[in-house]
């Protein structure tokens, strides 16, 4: 993808596609994934229900830490706009999820609206390359950090 003049490749992985399709396995991939989009179908309830417990699985296996990772790196994504006649889950009631869980929030139709998808993508990998560098920022610097393991280091050694 180019964003802002940068080109990124992103690799995606799909647990939802793996053979044990039911348990979310906090793999490896999950561990060290940078953002999280969680998919349902607006025209099916169960998918909107499923959506429900993945988001739940990631905050309670500790992989979206906290309020600000979720605000940066969580995504939850109604597809199938296009099928709005078929609708089992108001928009409302999508949007009301994601407020609990600080998550972002898209309605689209993946079938019929290429340009939003790729609009979508360019904001959320925005937003992932901001939090990454501001997590960067946060984390002692080299100096600090020696500075840091050598005060810790001495006060080992005399104990
Ligand atoms: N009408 C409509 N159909 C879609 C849209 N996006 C995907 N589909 C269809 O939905 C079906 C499932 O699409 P997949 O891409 O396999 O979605 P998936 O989330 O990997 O599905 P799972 O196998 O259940 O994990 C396919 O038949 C797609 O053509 C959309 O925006 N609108």
């Amino acid at each position: 993808m180019n964003v802002d003049g940068r080109v990124i490749s992103l690799e995606i992985f799909d647990p939802c596609s793996q053979v044990n399709k039911k348990k979310l396995s906090m793999s490896e991939e999950l561990n060290r994934a940078d953002g999280f989009l969680v998919v349902y179908d607006i025209s099916q309830r169960s998918s909107f229900v499923f959506a429900k417990t993945l988001i739940c699985s990631l905050r309670e296996a500790n992989v979206i830490m906290c309020k600000r990772d979720a605000e940066a790196r969580l995504f939850l994504i109604g597809n199938k706009q296009d099928l709005c006649h078929m609708r089992a889950v108001p928009q409302e009631e999508g949007q009301k999820v994601a407020l609990e869980h600080r998550c972002h929030y898209y309605e689209l139709s993946a079938a019929e609206q290429c340009q939003e998808v790729y609009a979508m993508f360019t904001t959320i990998v925005r937003n992932i390359i901001l939090h990454n560098k501001m997590k960067d920022k946060r984390r002692p610097s080299g100096s600090m950090a020696k500075l840091i393991s050598n005060v810790f280091g001495k006060r080992r050694k005399s104990v």
